[in-house]
């Protein structure tokens, strides 16, 4: 994860109402992502993950380029789950909140009893990965493993859940800047 790495080191972090929210390729889409390091990612998440499954799922935004390059190399089908609504019979709403902000999304064509390898950029206070886990946990379908890139450290929502996350790095941020933990 040598690129994933040095990354980290040039990040901006800017402040959101108290929050020090990290500006990454992955997690941002700016400053500019370089292939190679969207490849390194792909590569660890290949590793990482349990691939014995029906369906990639990945939440909008952040989620879906690391989960479209995963598809590709895998030829495991892709779900986002959206933002946006779609009327479609069988929908499912959830509310999500996370550090700085609280929405709805949207979750379609996921059936019970499908295996699913959940994708995501971050994982800061898991507000969104516990309310997508409990959303898809009602539907039925079985949750084979969470991939994040980016965990941060500190209080998530899946403690004391059965939920496991693996990540790529483990991270804290603050105002001046990143530290990886190994
Ligand atoms: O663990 P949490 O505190 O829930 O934070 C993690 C979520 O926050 C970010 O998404 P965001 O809602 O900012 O939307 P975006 O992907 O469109 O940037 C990120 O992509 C994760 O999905
Ligand atoms: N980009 C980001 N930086 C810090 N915390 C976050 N939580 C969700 N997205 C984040």
């Amino acid at each position: 994860m040598e690129k994933l790495r040095e990354s980290l080191h040039e990040a901006p972090i800017i402040d959101k109402d108290g929050y020090s929210y990290l500006v990454h390729p992955l997690s941002n889409g700016v400053p500019m992502l370089e292939p190679e390091l969207l490849r390194e990612v792909v590569v660890g998440v290949t590793r990482a993950a349990d691939l014995d499954v029906d369906k990639i799922v990945a939440p909008e935004a952040m989620g879906i380029h690391i989960a479209t390059a995963l598809s590709l190399q895998t030829d495991i089908p892709l779900v986002v789950i959206r933002k946006r609504s779609y009327g479609l019979e069988d929908e499912v709403p959830l509310h999500k909140t996370t550090g700085y902000s609280e929405s709805e999304m949207f979750i379609n064509d996921i059936e019970a009893g499908d295996d699913l390898l959940i994708v995501d950029d971050l994982l800061s206070t898991g507000g969104t990965m516990a309310s997508i886990c409990e959303a898809l946990d009602d539907i039925g379908a079985n949750i084979s493993d969470i991939v994040v890139v980016f965990r941060k450290q500190g209080e998530s929502a899946l403690d004391n859940t059965d939920y496991e996350v693996t990540s790529l790095l483990d991270i804290s941020v603050d105002q001046d800047g990143v530290t990886i933990h190994d």
